[in-house]
């Protein structure tokens, strides 16, 4: 398992516990896992399928020295699942693990396409050259204009998904 990204338990990361806030660091772990991804599929288009339990094994405090350690443990035709622990940097004391992370590629339909992939790389090999314009969002289709102007405080957007 690699150990890529450090982060330091700051103030606006505590619960009422004056401990680090599980929500914080699921998302440090999210974007993490989104990065090794990419790099290891080779394509912008992953997304997160899957979680499966989350053990918060010890507390972090403020000040403290976390690194995040995330390696491929499979994969699939469309999909590649990784394993992830969190410690604390100084005393190697681990703060969370999870099992299972699945993230699925996507082709540019958004629907999941196989990525041809079946090891892990150490190099950056596979990291996508960007070729064309940046991942558009999805149309939007139509702008209902709302009654009464004067009461607006937006526009009503139908969102066709
Ligand atoms: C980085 C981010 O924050 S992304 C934002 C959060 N994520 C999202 O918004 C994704 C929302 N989900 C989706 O759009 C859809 O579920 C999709 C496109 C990802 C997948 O659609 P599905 O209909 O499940 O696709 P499909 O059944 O073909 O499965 C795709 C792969 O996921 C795997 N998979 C599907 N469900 C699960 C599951 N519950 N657990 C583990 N793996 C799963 C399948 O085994 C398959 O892998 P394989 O091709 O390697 O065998």
């Amino acid at each position: 398992m690699n150990f890529y990204s450090r982060k330091w338990v700051r103030p606006e990361d505590l619960n009422a516990n004056g401990t680090l806030f599980g929500g914080s660091l699921l998302k440090w772990i999210d974007e993490e896992a989104a990065i090794y991804a990419i790099v290891q599929l080779g394509n912008e288009r992953c997304v997160t399928k899957f979680y499966s339990e989350i053990n918060f094994v010890s507390s972090a405090w403020q000040g403290d020295l976390i690194e995040m350690g995330l390696v491929a443990t499979h994969f699939g035709r469309t999909s590649l699942t990784m394993s992830c622990m969190v410690r604390n940097m100084i005393t190697r004391k681990t703060i969370l693990t999870i099992d299972k992370i699945v993230f699925v590629n996507l082709g540019p339909d958004g629907k999941p396409a196989p990525h041809g992939y079946t090891e892990i790389t150490y190099l950056r090999d596979r990291i996508p050259k960007r070729t064309t314009a940046p991942i558009p969002r999805q149309p939007i289709t139509e702008v209902i204009p709302v009654q009464r102007p004067e009461e607006a405080t937006s526009i009503d957007i139908v969102d066709p998904r």
